[in-house]
């Protein structure tokens, strides 16, 4: 039996056309049971740099690109590309392989690259008096770090960091990877630990030997297991894997993560719970979907993956289904955190029904219709103040009388509140709870309070119903939802795997994990390299943030700080319109153009503050022939073959490949209705809420992002950058 081990780019090459993974999976069975390479009518390239590399029969058409190493016995297979017929016999001429001399990291480079520059390393120019350079490193110090020469040489010479890119995109993943920490302050110690796991003087001394000559299998398969090598590499362990991974959309997210989410989602175990962050799209939901599988391979354990919405949960279990076999899968749970709630009053035999959103409001506006209130009360005791009153405090702090809500410390509000206004509120609330049990209702937010309460009575059977809980989207989650996840699992290792962004938090007030007994502090992880969005498209949405200051779950400063991605795309286009109609106009021929091009149409996106807005550009495209869907707020299901026409809020966790972003006026974004229902002291909060919420549409789309707008745009849109 051979060793077979898949690039990253083969795996690429083959989505491109989903005819060739039958004979893809034809060759590398074959290639796998095979003792060695006679019978396999390998064909060595002319003129090939590496005496290794062979190009294989894949059809009539296509050729695989492979190296053969290894001796008689135990030969090795390392499958790199896929090509038409002449592009592969060309490409694989100029290809070599290797086990990094200074590391031991196992490369493929191009020929280019594989060369060594004429000039020494210590007569190259220094960085580092030189202003806006990016990378105040000397050449030397690269090298040794195990970047390859002439990439070396250019990194240290880039102005930018847009040049620096095109640096790295044909190198080696591990090292553009390590360049852009580099120029984003990482020191060389950093990138060292993170990408070659060299901790020791030991370890370095082996991989110095690997320089040396052939490596053997045995150095090879150590070579393949470094962190760096595990970003391009995949060595298949049987048939089976090789099959999980081949079947299915060959998305690379399933095998080739990123030393920093390796570390964490395969991490041997922590004592309590742990807790990831990151921007947008740097795959903490990824990370999080690792961890549950990796935990549900225990046998005898229960694993619950949570999220804030059902059409999340549902995201989570398609994710799943792609990464873990079905008796893993059979060990856990899926579920969004509310429909969590209602199960477990469903099994407390409660059949109440739970208001929507709105209907919510309309008994609170019934209520204070009611009570007798004074002008200024009148200002402040809005049915959206009341209502996150309610769940913020009343429900998240277990509120049961007037006393008790006299005295409850209000954390994470901004209004404060005097003692004749907290009794006023209190009579409103009991008025709103009669209302309800008079008409056998209950609402989302109580639901959770209950729920919890249930779980945390110690006979009931979803008390410690689990042994390990993934939350995803956690910067979004009430009191009372963390109070019903402490519930439902033991303190204990392992207990919760919390991935959050504070930059995304656009339900709630914040909250802070340890009044819930979760902690967290001191297990925690940031995540930085974004895999979904262009630098393009990521400066323009962190240019969003602006100056705001952000607090993650445990109380600390969070940032974007050193948020980078090794995309690269077009440049956001912003346009400003006289009036609607020339507006929806323009968007329904850019739709139009976007449709003529090669993907699904659902692939295609368009992002409004409002319903109404959402509403409107869904007619325009359909008067205009172009099949368009609306995706509802609570919606799970997902239809391919028309655009998605959806708000800002809905598109929270999705990705799309183009998204319009469309009315981004100063009063739409942030919207004046919300503002004018909040609380003077409050609008602040809101304010940096409305805010979050576009920072989450602009960074939906992987490839293209377009922002429209009527009149003055949003005051939240950022400047545009000179070379736009
Ligand atoms: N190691 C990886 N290799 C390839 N693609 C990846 C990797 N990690 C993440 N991705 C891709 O990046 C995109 C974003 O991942 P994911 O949704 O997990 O990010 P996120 O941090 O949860 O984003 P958001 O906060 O915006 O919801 C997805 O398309 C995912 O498949």
């Amino acid at each position: 039996m051979a060793t077979v081990v898949m690039h990253k780019d083969f795996q690429a090459d083959l989505k491109l056309d989903g005819s060739l993974k039958k004979n893809a999976w034809d060759l590398l069975r074959k290639l796998s049971s095979s003792a060695d390479s006679s019978g396999l009518n390998l064909k060595i390239p002319q003129g090939a740099i590496d005496r290794r590399v062979r190009v294989a029969r894949v059809n009539d058409n296509f050729r695989a690109v492979l190296f053969a190493a290894g001796t008689l016995d135990e030969a090795t297979y390392v499958l790199v590309a896929i090509k038409p017929h002449d592009l592969a016999y060309q490409y694989a001429s100029t290809l070599k392989m290797q086990v990094n001399p200074m590391n031991g990291v196992f490369e493929v480079l191009k020929s280019a690259d594989a060369a060594p520059v004429a000039e020494p390393p210590a007569a190259a120019p220094s960085t580092v008096e030189s202003e806006p350079l990016r990378l105040p490193f000397q050449p030397g110090e690269l090298i040794a770090l195990g970047i390859t020469e002439r990439i070396a040489h250019r990194a240290v010479e880039v102005r930018d960091d847009d040049e620096l890119q095109r640096i790295c995109v044909d190198a080696p993943s591990w090292q553009g990877s390590a360049l852009l920490d580099l120029a984003f302050g990482a020191s060389l110690e950093d990138v060292r630990r993170t990408y070659t796991a060299l901790g020791s003087e030991t370890d370095r001394g082996t991989a110095h030997e690997f320089g040396r000559g052939e490596p053997d299998a045995e150095q090879l398969r150590e070579s393949l297991r470094r962190p760096g090598s595990q970003m391009d590499f995949v060595v298949f362990s049987d048939d089976e894997h090789m099959r999980r991974i081949l079947e299915g959309d060959f998305e690379a997210w399933r095998v080739f993560l990123h030393p920093e989410q390796r570390s964490v989602a395969y991490h041997p175990g922590w004592k309590g719970s742990f807790r990831i962050t990151g921007g947008a799209g740097t795959g903490k939901t990824i990370v999080g979907m690792h961890r549950a599988v990796f935990l549900a391979r225990r046998s005898d354990v229960r694993v619950l993956v949570t999220t804030f919405t059902r059409n999340l949960a549902e995201e989570l279990k398609r994710q799943l289904a792609q990464l873990a076999e079905p008796e893993v899968l059979a060990r856990i749970d899926v579920r969004g955190v509310d429909q969590l709630a209602s199960e477990v009053l469903l099994r407390a035999k409660d059949r109440r029904t739970t208001l929507r959103g709105n209907d919510e409001r309309h008994y609170w506006q019934r209520v204070l219709d009611r009570v007798d209130l004074n002008e200024a009360d009148r200002q402040l005791l809005t049915p959206d103040f009341l209502s996150r009153e309610y769940v913020q405090v009343i429900l998240g702090h277990g509120v049961r009388n007037r006393d008790e809500y006299l005295k409850v410390s209000r954390p994470g509000r901004r209004v404060r509140l005097n003692r004749l206004q907290r009794a006023r509120i209190w009579s409103a609330v009991e008025e709103f709870e009669r209302q309800l049990s008079l008409d056998d209702k209950t609402t989302f937010g109580k639901t959770v309070v209950e729920a919890a309460e249930i779980v945390a009575d110690q006979r009931t059977l979803d008390t410690h119903r689990y042994d390990h809980v993934v939350v995803d989207e956690a910067q979004d989650l009430s009191p009372a939802h963390w109070r019903l996840l402490r519930g439902v699992v033991p303190v204990g290792p392992d207990d919760l795997f919390i991935c959050e962004d504070a930059h995304q938090r656009i339900y709630g007030d914040r909250v802070v994990l340890s009044r819930y007994g979760i902690e967290t502090r001191g297990r925690s992880r940031k995540l930085t390299l974004n895999y979904r969005t262009t630098s393009e498209v990521l400066k323009f949405a962190t240019g969003i943030l602006g100056d705001e200051k952000f607090l993650d779950l445990d109380e600390e400063p969070d940032s974007v700080e050193r948020y980078r991605s090794l995309l690269r795309g077009w440049f956001p286009v912003r346009r400003g319109f006289r009036n609607d109609t020339e507006e929806q106009r323009f968007i329904v021929q850019q739709i139009a153009e976007w449709r003529a091009e090669p993907g699904e149409p659902g692939e295609i996106a368009v992002l409004a503050r409002t319903r109404t807005v959402r509403d409107r550009f869904a007619r325009a495209l359909r008067e205009s022939d172009i099949p368009a869907v609306i995706v509802e707020d609570g919606d799970a299901s997902t239809r391919r073959d028309a655009v998605q026409v959806a708000t800002m809020n809905r598109a929270k966790g999705v990705e799309y490949r183009r998204v319009a972003v469309v009315a981004v006026d100063e009063r739409t974004v942030p919207n004046d209705f919300v503002l004018g229902q909040s609380a003077p002291e409050e609008q602040d909060d809101v304010r940096q809420r409305e805010r979050c919420l576009f920072y989450v549409a602009c960074t939906r789309p992987r490839d293209q992002l377009l922002v429209t707008w009527v009149g003055t745009p949003s005051p939240f849109l950022p400047e545009a950058r000179a070379e736009e």
